[in-house]
Protein backbone atom coordinates (compact mmCIF):
# COMPACT_ATOMS: atom_id res chain seq x y z
CA UNK A 1 0.00 0.00 0.00
CA UNK A 2 1.16 3.19 -1.22
CA UNK A 3 2.89 5.25 2.00
CA UNK A 4 0.26 8.53 1.87
CA UNK A 5 -2.35 6.23 1.84
CA UNK A 6 -1.11 3.75 4.57
CA UNK A 7 -0.56 7.02 7.03
CA UNK A 8 -4.36 8.20 6.06
CA UNK A 9 -6.00 5.29 6.88
CA UNK A 10 -4.13 4.55 10.31
CA UNK A 11 -5.41 8.43 10.97
CA UNK A 12 -8.91 6.91 10.09
CA UNK A 13 -8.55 4.13 12.19
CA UNK A 14 -7.07 6.11 15.54
CA UNK A 15 -9.92 8.42 14.99
CA UNK A 16 -12.97 5.91 14.73
CA UNK A 17 -11.04 3.68 17.84
CA UNK A 18 -11.84 7.20 19.93
CA UNK A 19 -14.74 8.11 18.32
CA UNK A 20 -16.49 4.64 18.23
CA UNK A 21 -18.67 5.45 20.93
CA UNK A 22 -19.73 8.57 19.74
CA UNK A 23 -23.81 9.17 20.49
CA UNK A 24 -25.25 10.57 17.24
CA UNK A 25 -28.42 11.68 20.04
CA UNK A 26 -25.81 13.49 21.80
CA UNK A 27 -23.71 15.30 18.71
CA UNK A 28 -27.51 16.24 17.68
CA UNK A 29 -28.42 17.53 20.87
CA UNK A 30 -25.11 19.49 21.24
CA UNK A 31 -25.25 21.18 17.55
CA UNK A 32 -28.58 22.70 16.67
CA UNK A 33 -26.82 22.99 13.05
CA UNK A 34 -25.77 19.31 12.54
CA UNK A 35 -28.25 19.07 9.89
CA UNK A 36 -27.15 21.80 7.96
CA UNK A 37 -23.35 21.13 8.55
CA UNK A 38 -23.43 17.45 7.13
CA UNK A 39 -26.14 17.90 4.61
CA UNK A 40 -24.98 18.63 1.05
CA UNK A 41 -27.53 19.88 -2.12
CA UNK A 42 -27.91 20.23 -5.70
CA UNK A 43 -30.63 22.08 -7.34
CA UNK A 44 -33.48 20.00 -5.37
CA UNK A 45 -31.71 17.27 -4.24
CA UNK A 46 -29.86 16.74 -0.91
CA UNK A 47 -27.78 14.17 0.32
CA UNK A 48 -28.17 14.11 4.60
CA UNK A 49 -25.56 11.79 6.01
CA UNK A 50 -26.19 13.61 9.62
CA UNK A 51 -27.46 10.66 10.82
CA UNK A 52 -23.80 8.81 10.78
CA UNK A 53 -21.40 8.54 13.30
CA UNK A 54 -19.05 11.44 11.79
CA UNK A 55 -17.30 14.76 12.85
CA UNK A 56 -15.78 17.60 10.80
CA UNK A 57 -12.51 15.69 11.86
CA UNK A 58 -13.73 12.24 10.19
CA UNK A 59 -14.78 14.13 6.97
CA UNK A 60 -11.34 15.80 7.06
CA UNK A 61 -9.59 12.75 7.70
CA UNK A 62 -11.68 10.82 4.10
CA UNK A 63 -11.11 13.56 1.71
CA UNK A 64 -7.43 13.69 3.22
CA UNK A 65 -7.48 9.55 2.61
CA UNK A 66 -9.72 10.54 -0.73
CA UNK A 67 -6.45 12.72 -1.43
CA UNK A 68 -3.90 10.71 -0.87
CA UNK A 69 -5.59 7.54 -3.38
CA UNK A 70 -5.39 10.24 -5.96
CA UNK A 71 -9.66 10.29 -6.63
CA UNK A 72 -9.22 13.43 -8.31
CA UNK A 73 -6.64 12.43 -10.80
CA UNK A 74 -8.43 8.91 -11.41
CA UNK A 75 -11.72 10.92 -11.99
CA UNK A 76 -9.92 13.04 -14.88
CA UNK A 77 -8.59 10.06 -16.39
CA UNK A 78 -11.97 8.40 -16.42
CA UNK A 79 -13.32 11.48 -17.93
CA UNK A 80 -10.94 12.05 -20.25
CA UNK A 81 -10.95 8.66 -21.94
CA UNK A 82 -8.15 6.89 -20.53
CA UNK A 83 -7.77 3.23 -20.69
CA UNK A 84 -9.04 3.05 -16.82
CA UNK A 85 -10.25 -0.62 -17.32
CA UNK A 86 -6.51 -1.91 -17.07
CA UNK A 87 -7.57 -5.97 -17.38
CA UNK A 88 -9.82 -5.40 -20.25
CA UNK A 89 -7.56 -2.71 -21.37
CA UNK A 90 -10.62 -0.30 -22.50
CA UNK A 91 -11.40 3.19 -21.22
CA UNK A 92 -15.14 4.34 -19.19
CA UNK A 93 -16.48 6.65 -20.73
CA UNK A 94 -20.51 6.29 -20.44
CA UNK A 95 -20.46 9.59 -19.41
CA UNK A 96 -19.79 10.59 -23.17
CA UNK A 97 -23.21 8.57 -23.67
CA UNK A 98 -24.87 12.02 -22.15
CA UNK A 99 -22.38 14.61 -22.54
CA UNK A 100 -24.49 16.59 -24.89
CA UNK A 101 -24.23 19.89 -24.24
CA UNK A 102 -20.51 19.68 -23.86
CA UNK A 103 -17.82 19.81 -26.56
CA UNK A 104 -15.69 16.26 -27.82
CA UNK A 105 -14.84 13.90 -25.81
CA UNK A 106 -11.45 11.83 -27.19
CA UNK A 107 -10.93 8.39 -27.27
CA UNK A 108 -8.11 6.79 -28.48
CA UNK A 109 -7.84 10.15 -30.16
CA UNK A 110 -11.02 10.36 -31.56
CA UNK A 111 -13.97 12.45 -30.84
CA UNK A 112 -16.68 9.75 -29.76
CA UNK A 113 -19.63 12.38 -29.68
CA UNK A 114 -20.30 12.11 -33.26
CA UNK A 115 -21.09 9.07 -33.06
CA UNK A 116 -22.90 9.42 -29.51
CA UNK A 117 -25.12 11.45 -31.07
CA UNK A 118 -25.86 9.29 -34.83
CA UNK A 119 -26.62 6.10 -32.33
CA UNK A 120 -29.18 8.42 -30.63
CA UNK A 121 -31.01 10.11 -33.40
CA UNK A 122 -31.33 6.38 -35.19
CA UNK A 123 -32.77 5.24 -31.74
CA UNK A 124 -35.07 8.44 -31.66
CA UNK A 125 -36.39 7.77 -35.65
CA UNK A 126 -37.19 3.93 -34.52
CA UNK A 127 -38.59 4.25 -31.30
CA UNK A 128 -40.90 6.94 -32.58
CA UNK A 129 -41.92 5.19 -35.97
CA UNK A 130 -43.08 2.16 -33.03
CA UNK A 131 -44.60 4.78 -31.24
CA UNK A 132 -46.66 6.17 -33.64
CA UNK A 133 -47.08 3.28 -35.78
CA UNK A 134 -45.23 4.27 -38.73
CA UNK A 135 -43.00 1.10 -38.08
CA UNK A 136 -45.49 -1.91 -38.39
CA UNK A 137 -45.34 -5.71 -37.54
CA UNK A 138 -45.05 -8.38 -41.00
CA UNK A 139 -48.92 -8.32 -41.08
CA UNK A 140 -49.41 -4.34 -40.83
CA UNK A 141 -50.21 -4.23 -37.57
CA UNK A 142 -48.73 -1.64 -35.22
CA UNK A 143 -46.63 -2.65 -32.35
CA UNK A 144 -48.63 -2.71 -28.90
CA UNK A 145 -45.99 -4.35 -26.91
CA UNK A 146 -42.32 -4.92 -26.87
CA UNK A 147 -40.27 -7.33 -25.26
CA UNK A 148 -36.47 -6.76 -24.44
CA UNK A 149 -34.67 -9.75 -24.11
CA UNK A 150 -31.51 -9.27 -22.50
CA UNK A 151 -29.85 -10.12 -19.30
CA UNK A 152 -27.77 -8.06 -16.23
CA UNK A 153 -26.71 -4.50 -17.42
CA UNK A 154 -28.82 -5.47 -21.05
CA UNK A 155 -31.88 -5.81 -18.50
CA UNK A 156 -31.37 -4.38 -15.11
CA UNK A 157 -31.34 -0.52 -16.05
CA UNK A 158 -33.68 -0.58 -18.66
CA UNK A 159 -36.31 -2.40 -16.51
CA UNK A 160 -35.90 -0.29 -13.90
CA UNK A 161 -36.22 2.74 -15.59
CA UNK A 162 -39.27 1.83 -16.94
CA UNK A 163 -41.07 1.34 -13.78
CA UNK A 164 -39.72 4.41 -12.26
CA UNK A 165 -41.14 6.41 -15.09
CA UNK A 166 -44.20 4.83 -15.35
CA UNK A 167 -46.33 8.79 -14.71
CA UNK A 168 -44.47 9.52 -18.40
CA UNK A 169 -44.95 6.02 -20.17
CA UNK A 170 -47.18 7.03 -23.09
CA UNK A 171 -45.84 4.70 -25.76
CA UNK A 172 -46.23 0.32 -26.33
CA UNK A 173 -46.08 -1.85 -23.31
CA UNK A 174 -42.70 -3.17 -22.46
CA UNK A 175 -41.50 -6.35 -21.26
CA UNK A 176 -38.41 -7.67 -20.29
CA UNK A 177 -37.34 -11.49 -20.24
CA UNK A 178 -34.19 -12.52 -18.74
CA UNK A 179 -34.00 -15.47 -17.19
CA UNK A 180 -33.02 -18.74 -18.94
CA UNK A 181 -35.67 -20.71 -17.35
CA UNK A 182 -37.88 -21.64 -19.88
CA UNK A 183 -40.89 -19.89 -17.16
CA UNK A 184 -40.03 -16.41 -17.92
CA UNK A 185 -39.90 -16.50 -21.45
CA UNK A 186 -43.47 -18.39 -21.60
CA UNK A 187 -45.14 -16.08 -19.26
CA UNK A 188 -43.76 -13.46 -20.91
CA UNK A 189 -45.15 -14.58 -24.45
CA UNK A 190 -48.29 -16.23 -23.17
CA UNK A 191 -50.27 -12.96 -22.62
CA UNK A 192 -48.85 -11.30 -25.86
CA UNK A 193 -49.90 -11.49 -30.06
CA UNK A 194 -47.19 -12.24 -32.39
CA UNK A 195 -49.08 -9.88 -35.03
CA UNK A 196 -48.31 -6.73 -32.63
CA UNK A 197 -45.18 -7.50 -30.63
CA UNK A 198 -41.55 -6.38 -31.23
CA UNK A 199 -38.44 -7.91 -29.75
CA UNK A 200 -35.64 -5.91 -28.98
CA UNK A 201 -32.40 -8.61 -28.56
CA UNK A 202 -30.07 -6.42 -26.11
CA UNK A 203 -26.72 -8.28 -25.58
CA UNK A 204 -23.52 -6.37 -25.69
CA UNK A 205 -21.53 -9.56 -27.01
CA UNK A 206 -24.21 -10.96 -28.23
CA UNK A 207 -23.42 -14.20 -26.96
CA UNK A 208 -24.68 -14.61 -23.87
CA UNK A 209 -26.18 -18.32 -23.56
CA UNK A 210 -29.31 -16.91 -21.68
CA UNK A 211 -30.15 -13.89 -24.26
CA UNK A 212 -29.33 -15.96 -27.23
CA UNK A 213 -31.45 -18.83 -26.12
CA UNK A 214 -34.33 -16.20 -25.50
CA UNK A 215 -33.92 -14.82 -28.94
CA UNK A 216 -33.99 -18.41 -30.52
CA UNK A 217 -37.13 -19.20 -28.94
CA UNK A 218 -38.64 -15.46 -29.48
CA UNK A 219 -38.19 -16.18 -33.13
CA UNK A 220 -39.14 -19.68 -33.17
CA UNK A 221 -42.39 -18.23 -31.51
CA UNK A 222 -42.56 -15.51 -34.60
CA UNK A 223 -42.05 -17.72 -37.06
CA UNK A 224 -44.45 -20.37 -36.63
CA UNK A 225 -47.12 -17.71 -35.98
CA UNK A 226 -46.26 -15.57 -39.10
CA UNK A 227 -43.62 -17.53 -41.03
CA UNK A 228 -40.04 -17.13 -41.20
CA UNK A 229 -39.86 -14.31 -43.59
CA UNK A 230 -42.07 -12.61 -41.32
CA UNK A 231 -39.25 -12.57 -38.43
CA UNK A 232 -37.31 -9.47 -40.00
CA UNK A 233 -40.12 -7.24 -39.26
CA UNK A 234 -40.40 -8.02 -35.30
CA UNK A 235 -37.12 -8.21 -34.42
CA UNK A 236 -34.12 -5.39 -33.81
CA UNK A 237 -30.69 -5.59 -31.75
CA UNK A 238 -28.24 -3.59 -29.46
CA UNK A 239 -25.16 -4.20 -29.56
CA UNK A 240 -21.47 -3.59 -29.63
CA UNK A 241 -20.84 -6.96 -31.89
CA UNK A 242 -22.35 -6.01 -35.31
CA UNK A 243 -21.23 -9.39 -36.97
CA UNK A 244 -22.91 -11.70 -34.66
CA UNK A 245 -26.49 -9.45 -34.72
CA UNK A 246 -26.33 -10.16 -38.73
CA UNK A 247 -25.60 -13.68 -38.03
CA UNK A 248 -28.88 -14.06 -36.44
CA UNK A 249 -30.51 -12.42 -38.99
CA UNK A 250 -31.36 -9.17 -38.18
CA UNK A 251 -31.57 -6.47 -40.54
CA UNK A 252 -28.06 -3.97 -40.21
CA UNK A 253 -30.73 -1.31 -40.28
CA UNK A 254 -32.39 -2.21 -36.44
CA UNK A 255 -29.08 -2.13 -34.66
CA UNK A 256 -28.52 0.19 -32.76
CA UNK A 257 -24.59 -0.13 -31.88
CA UNK A 258 -22.70 0.83 -28.37
CA UNK A 259 -18.61 0.91 -27.92
CA UNK A 260 -16.32 -1.42 -26.13
CA UNK A 261 -15.77 2.14 -23.61
CA UNK A 262 -19.24 1.14 -21.84
CA UNK A 263 -19.18 -1.48 -19.34
CA UNK A 264 -23.07 -3.43 -19.25
CA UNK A 265 -24.05 -2.18 -16.35
CA UNK A 266 -23.41 1.39 -17.41
CA UNK A 267 -25.05 1.09 -20.64
CA UNK A 268 -28.78 2.25 -20.36
CA UNK A 269 -27.90 5.95 -21.75
CA UNK A 270 -27.05 4.80 -24.84
CA UNK A 271 -28.61 2.14 -27.26
CA UNK A 272 -29.09 -0.46 -24.39
CA UNK A 273 -32.32 2.47 -23.56
CA UNK A 274 -33.87 2.07 -26.68
CA UNK A 275 -37.07 0.28 -24.75
CA UNK A 276 -36.89 3.04 -22.41
CA UNK A 277 -36.82 5.30 -25.28
CA UNK A 278 -39.91 3.40 -27.02
CA UNK A 279 -41.82 3.27 -23.34
CA UNK A 280 -41.46 7.28 -22.35
CA UNK A 281 -40.64 9.05 -26.04
CA UNK A 282 -37.39 10.68 -27.19
CA UNK A 283 -37.96 14.26 -25.20
CA UNK A 284 -37.79 12.15 -22.02
CA UNK A 285 -35.48 9.92 -22.24
CA UNK A 286 -33.11 12.97 -23.47
CA UNK A 287 -34.47 14.78 -19.80
CA UNK A 288 -33.05 11.27 -18.24
CA UNK A 289 -29.53 11.75 -20.08
CA UNK A 290 -29.64 15.62 -18.69
CA UNK A 291 -29.93 14.58 -15.37
CA UNK A 292 -26.90 12.02 -15.56
CA UNK A 293 -24.76 15.06 -17.31
CA UNK A 294 -25.98 17.81 -14.85
CA UNK A 295 -24.22 14.58 -12.00
CA UNK A 296 -21.54 14.46 -14.08
CA UNK A 297 -20.83 18.01 -14.11
CA UNK A 298 -21.24 18.27 -10.48
CA UNK A 299 -18.92 15.19 -9.73
CA UNK A 300 -16.21 16.53 -12.41
CA UNK A 301 -16.03 19.74 -10.59
CA UNK A 302 -17.19 20.23 -6.97
CA UNK A 303 -14.79 19.95 -4.50
CA UNK A 304 -14.42 16.44 -2.19
CA UNK A 305 -16.30 18.15 0.43
CA UNK A 306 -19.16 20.07 -1.51
CA UNK A 307 -19.04 16.89 -3.78
CA UNK A 308 -21.89 14.44 -3.80
CA UNK A 309 -20.87 11.29 -5.18
CA UNK A 310 -17.50 11.87 -3.60
CA UNK A 311 -19.48 12.10 0.12
CA UNK A 312 -22.05 9.09 -0.72
CA UNK A 313 -18.17 7.44 -1.39
CA UNK A 314 -16.73 8.49 1.63
CA UNK A 315 -19.49 7.46 3.99
CA UNK A 316 -19.61 3.93 2.13
CA UNK A 317 -16.04 3.48 2.57
CA UNK A 318 -16.06 5.24 6.01
CA UNK A 319 -19.09 2.39 6.92
CA UNK A 320 -17.26 -0.70 5.11
CA UNK A 321 -13.63 -0.34 5.79
CA UNK A 322 -13.40 1.89 9.28
CA UNK A 323 -16.55 0.89 11.10
CA UNK A 324 -16.55 -2.94 9.72
CA UNK A 325 -19.95 -2.89 8.68
CA UNK A 326 -20.99 -5.91 5.86
CA UNK A 327 -23.87 -4.60 3.91
CA UNK A 328 -25.84 -1.63 3.30
CA UNK A 329 -29.56 -1.53 2.64
CA UNK A 330 -30.76 0.67 0.01
CA UNK A 331 -34.64 1.61 0.84
CA UNK A 332 -36.54 3.76 -1.40
CA UNK A 333 -39.60 5.08 -0.54
CA UNK A 334 -40.75 4.82 -3.72
CA UNK A 335 -42.69 2.31 -5.15
CA UNK A 336 -41.63 2.97 -8.72
CA UNK A 337 -38.13 2.83 -7.73
CA UNK A 338 -38.93 -1.43 -6.51
CA UNK A 339 -36.16 -2.38 -8.95
CA UNK A 340 -33.81 0.35 -7.91
CA UNK A 341 -32.14 -1.92 -5.40
CA UNK A 342 -31.09 -5.03 -7.94
CA UNK A 343 -30.37 -2.26 -10.40
CA UNK A 344 -27.94 -1.43 -7.53
CA UNK A 345 -26.72 -4.61 -6.45
CA UNK A 346 -25.14 -5.39 -10.14
CA UNK A 347 -23.81 -1.65 -10.27
CA UNK A 348 -22.21 -1.46 -6.77
CA UNK A 349 -21.60 -5.30 -6.76
CA UNK A 350 -20.15 -6.76 -9.99
CA UNK A 351 -18.25 -3.33 -10.08
CA UNK A 352 -17.03 -3.71 -6.50
CA UNK A 353 -16.75 -6.97 -5.31
CA UNK A 354 -13.15 -7.58 -6.06
CA UNK A 355 -10.29 -9.23 -3.57
CA UNK A 356 -7.32 -8.12 -5.48
CA UNK A 357 -6.31 -4.95 -5.84
CA UNK A 358 -5.18 -3.05 -9.66
CA UNK A 359 -2.24 -4.63 -9.93
CA UNK A 360 -3.31 -8.28 -8.96
CA UNK A 361 -2.05 -7.97 -5.12
CA UNK A 362 -4.84 -8.88 -2.81
CA UNK A 363 -7.01 -6.18 -1.61
CA UNK A 364 -5.35 -5.18 1.76
CA UNK A 365 -8.93 -3.73 3.11
CA UNK A 366 -12.44 -4.59 2.76
CA UNK A 367 -13.79 -4.48 -0.61
CA UNK A 368 -17.69 -3.72 -1.45
CA UNK A 369 -20.28 -4.80 0.83
CA UNK A 370 -23.31 -6.78 -0.04
CA UNK A 371 -26.07 -4.39 -0.74
CA UNK A 372 -29.69 -5.07 -1.20
CA UNK A 373 -32.69 -3.45 -0.29
CA UNK A 374 -36.84 -3.39 -0.62
CA UNK A 375 -39.16 -0.27 -1.00
CA UNK A 376 -40.44 1.35 1.69
CA UNK A 377 -42.94 0.90 3.67
CA UNK A 378 -43.00 -2.84 2.45
CA UNK A 379 -39.37 -3.43 3.81
CA UNK A 380 -40.85 -2.33 7.21
CA UNK A 381 -43.48 -5.08 7.92
CA UNK A 382 -40.12 -7.81 6.25
CA UNK A 383 -36.79 -7.05 7.73
CA UNK A 384 -36.46 -3.62 9.72
CA UNK A 385 -36.95 -5.36 12.83
CA UNK A 386 -33.32 -6.92 11.77
CA UNK A 387 -32.02 -3.17 11.03
CA UNK A 388 -33.80 -2.37 14.33
CA UNK A 389 -32.61 -4.55 16.87
CA UNK A 390 -30.21 -7.19 14.95
CA UNK A 391 -27.08 -7.74 16.40
CA UNK A 392 -25.56 -6.03 12.94
CA UNK A 393 -25.71 -2.77 12.37
CA UNK A 394 -26.60 -2.12 8.68
CA UNK A 395 -26.46 1.31 7.37
CA UNK A 396 -29.50 2.30 5.60
CA UNK A 397 -30.20 4.74 3.09
CA UNK A 398 -33.32 6.56 2.40
CA UNK A 399 -34.50 7.60 -0.85
CA UNK A 400 -37.75 9.63 -0.87
CA UNK A 401 -39.29 12.23 -3.20
CA UNK A 402 -41.07 15.22 -1.29
CA UNK A 403 -44.00 14.93 -4.21
CA UNK A 404 -45.29 11.80 -5.55
CA UNK A 405 -47.40 12.56 -9.06
CA UNK A 406 -50.76 11.58 -7.91
CA UNK A 407 -51.90 14.72 -5.84
CA UNK A 408 -55.66 13.48 -5.30
CA UNK A 409 -53.37 10.66 -2.90
CA UNK A 410 -51.64 13.15 -1.13
CA UNK A 411 -52.12 11.90 2.12
CA UNK A 412 -50.87 8.30 0.65
CA UNK A 413 -47.42 10.69 -0.24
CA UNK A 414 -47.95 12.27 3.38
CA UNK A 415 -47.77 8.91 5.43
CA UNK A 416 -44.98 7.43 2.84
CA UNK A 417 -42.92 10.92 3.86
CA UNK A 418 -43.81 10.29 7.79
CA UNK A 419 -43.09 6.66 7.59
CA UNK A 420 -39.37 7.45 6.27
CA UNK A 421 -38.71 9.73 8.28
CA UNK A 422 -39.48 8.00 11.49
CA UNK A 423 -37.34 5.00 10.38
CA UNK A 424 -34.29 7.40 10.15
CA UNK A 425 -35.32 8.69 13.40
CA UNK A 426 -36.26 5.47 15.28
CA UNK A 427 -32.96 4.05 13.90
CA UNK A 428 -30.86 6.86 15.25
CA UNK A 429 -32.86 7.58 18.41
CA UNK A 430 -33.44 4.00 19.50
CA UNK A 431 -35.30 3.29 22.90
CA UNK A 432 -33.85 2.92 26.41
CA UNK A 433 -34.39 0.59 28.90
CA UNK A 434 -35.78 2.79 31.11
CA UNK A 435 -38.13 4.46 28.33
CA UNK A 436 -39.59 1.47 27.61
CA UNK A 437 -40.49 0.11 30.75
CA UNK A 438 -42.00 3.72 31.47
CA UNK A 439 -44.07 2.93 28.55
CA UNK A 440 -45.41 0.06 30.00
CA UNK A 441 -46.31 1.03 32.97
CA UNK A 442 -47.99 3.83 31.34
CA UNK A 443 -49.93 1.79 29.92
CA UNK A 444 -51.31 0.25 33.17
CA UNK A 445 -49.11 -2.94 33.56
CA UNK A 446 -47.75 -4.21 36.61
CA UNK A 447 -44.09 -3.24 37.91
CA UNK A 448 -42.66 -6.83 37.72
CA UNK A 449 -44.47 -8.02 34.31
CA UNK A 450 -43.02 -4.38 32.63
CA UNK A 451 -39.55 -5.68 33.74
CA UNK A 452 -39.88 -9.00 31.99
CA UNK A 453 -40.60 -7.27 28.96
CA UNK A 454 -38.98 -4.21 28.93
CA UNK A 455 -35.68 -5.69 26.68
CA UNK A 456 -37.67 -6.76 24.36
CA UNK A 457 -38.77 -3.70 23.30
CA UNK A 458 -34.91 -1.66 23.68
CA UNK A 459 -33.96 -0.44 20.34
CA UNK A 460 -30.32 0.09 20.83
CA UNK A 461 -30.31 2.97 18.18
CA UNK A 462 -27.57 4.94 17.04
CA UNK A 463 -27.71 3.12 13.73
CA UNK A 464 -26.56 5.25 11.10
CA UNK A 465 -28.64 6.35 7.59
CA UNK A 466 -28.21 8.28 4.77
CA UNK A 467 -31.08 10.41 3.49
CA UNK A 468 -31.28 11.21 -0.28
CA UNK A 469 -34.32 13.76 -0.77
CA UNK A 470 -35.00 15.44 -4.48
CA UNK A 471 -38.33 17.01 -5.33
CA UNK A 472 -40.13 14.31 -7.59
CA UNK A 473 -39.24 11.46 -9.64
CA UNK A 474 -39.07 12.50 -13.30
CA UNK A 475 -36.59 11.78 -15.71
CA UNK A 476 -34.46 14.31 -14.85
CA UNK A 477 -34.25 13.56 -11.06
CA UNK A 478 -33.84 9.64 -12.02
CA UNK A 479 -30.84 10.13 -14.29
CA UNK A 480 -28.83 12.45 -11.68
CA UNK A 481 -29.83 9.89 -8.57
CA UNK A 482 -28.42 7.21 -11.08
CA UNK A 483 -25.22 8.79 -11.90
CA UNK A 484 -24.60 9.73 -8.40
CA UNK A 485 -24.57 6.44 -7.64
CA UNK A 486 -22.71 5.64 -10.27
CA UNK A 487 -20.31 7.83 -9.49
CA UNK A 488 -20.24 6.41 -5.61
CA UNK A 489 -19.12 3.12 -7.01
CA UNK A 490 -16.16 4.73 -8.87
CA UNK A 491 -14.91 6.97 -5.16
CA UNK A 492 -15.19 3.61 -3.30
CA UNK A 493 -13.25 1.29 -6.20
CA UNK A 494 -10.55 4.29 -6.04
CA UNK A 495 -10.31 4.07 -2.32
CA UNK A 496 -10.56 0.13 -2.24
CA UNK A 497 -7.42 0.34 -5.12
CA UNK A 498 -9.62 -1.95 -7.11
CA UNK A 499 -10.68 -1.85 -10.96
CA UNK A 500 -14.54 -1.26 -10.79
CA UNK A 501 -14.91 -1.97 -14.43
CA UNK A 502 -14.41 -5.92 -14.81
CA UNK A 503 -16.22 -8.89 -13.94
CA UNK A 504 -14.09 -12.07 -14.40
CA UNK A 505 -16.12 -13.06 -11.32
CA UNK A 506 -19.33 -14.17 -13.46
CA UNK A 507 -16.75 -16.48 -15.86
CA UNK A 508 -16.14 -19.69 -14.04
CA UNK A 509 -20.04 -20.84 -13.12
CA UNK A 510 -20.78 -19.71 -16.88
CA UNK A 511 -17.87 -22.15 -18.00
CA UNK A 512 -18.47 -25.07 -15.71
CA UNK A 513 -22.61 -24.72 -16.80
CA UNK A 514 -21.31 -25.12 -20.71
CA UNK A 515 -19.49 -28.01 -18.99
CA UNK A 516 -22.23 -29.45 -17.27
CA UNK A 517 -25.12 -29.43 -19.79
CA UNK A 518 -24.20 -32.02 -21.70
CA UNK A 519 -24.07 -33.77 -18.52
CA UNK A 520 -27.04 -32.92 -17.26
CA UNK A 521 -29.08 -33.33 -20.88
CA UNK A 522 -27.60 -37.01 -20.32
CA UNK A 523 -25.59 -37.10 -22.94
CA UNK A 524 -22.00 -37.77 -21.29
CA UNK A 525 -21.77 -38.95 -18.10
CA UNK A 526 -20.79 -37.14 -15.03
CA UNK A 527 -16.96 -38.21 -15.17
CA UNK A 528 -14.52 -37.15 -12.10
CA UNK A 529 -17.14 -34.44 -11.17
CA UNK A 530 -17.14 -33.99 -7.46
CA UNK A 531 -19.36 -36.36 -5.42
CA UNK A 532 -22.32 -33.51 -4.66
CA UNK A 533 -22.63 -32.54 -8.47
CA UNK A 534 -22.60 -36.22 -9.54
CA UNK A 535 -24.79 -36.79 -6.78
CA UNK A 536 -27.59 -34.28 -7.53
CA UNK A 537 -27.39 -35.48 -11.72
CA UNK A 538 -28.13 -38.68 -10.46
CA UNK A 539 -31.19 -37.48 -8.44
CA UNK A 540 -32.25 -35.04 -11.23
CA UNK A 541 -32.11 -38.04 -13.75
CA UNK A 542 -34.18 -40.06 -11.42
CA UNK A 543 -36.71 -37.22 -10.45
CA UNK A 544 -37.73 -37.40 -14.35
CA UNK A 545 -37.60 -41.19 -14.45
CA UNK A 546 -34.51 -41.56 -16.67
O1 LIG B 1 -24.92 -7.67 -22.57
P1 LIG B 1 -24.33 -9.02 -22.48
O2 LIG B 1 -23.05 -9.14 -23.24
O3 LIG B 1 -25.33 -10.06 -22.92
O4 LIG B 1 -23.95 -9.30 -20.98
C1 LIG B 1 -24.92 -9.31 -19.97
C2 LIG B 1 -24.32 -9.22 -18.60
O5 LIG B 1 -23.43 -10.30 -18.36
C3 LIG B 1 -22.30 -9.86 -17.62
O6 LIG B 1 -21.21 -9.82 -18.45
C4 LIG B 1 -22.01 -10.77 -16.49
O7 LIG B 1 -23.09 -11.03 -15.69
C5 LIG B 1 -22.70 -8.45 -17.17
O8 LIG B 1 -21.62 -7.66 -16.88
C6 LIG B 1 -23.49 -7.99 -18.33
O9 LIG B 1 -24.22 -6.85 -18.03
Amino acid sequence: MDQAIETALAALRTHRAAKASMDMRAAFAGDPQRFERFSLGLDDLTLDFSRTAVTEETIALLTGLAEAAGLSAAREAMFSGERINGTEDRAVLHTALRALSGGPVVEAGKDVMPEVRAVLEAMDAFATGVRTGAIRGATGKAFTDVVNIGIGGSDLGPVMVTRALAPFHDGPRLHYVSNIDGAHIADTLAGLDPETTLFIIASKTFTTIETMTNAATARQWVADALGQEATGDHFAAVSTALDKVSAFGIDRARVFGFWDWVGGRYSLWGAIGLPIMIAVGADDFRRLLAGAEAMDRHFHSAPPARNLPVMLGLIGYWHRVICGYPARAVIPYDQRLERLPAYLQQLDMESNGKRVQLDGTAAETPTGPLVWGEPGTNGQHAFFQLLHQGTDIIPVEFILAAEGHEPRLKHHHDLLVANCLAQAEALMKGRTREEAEAQLLAKGMDASEAKRLAPHRVFPGNRPSVTILHRRLDPFALGRLIALYEHRVFVEARLYGINAFDQWGVELGKELATELLPVVEGKTGAGDRDAATAGMIRLIAALRGG
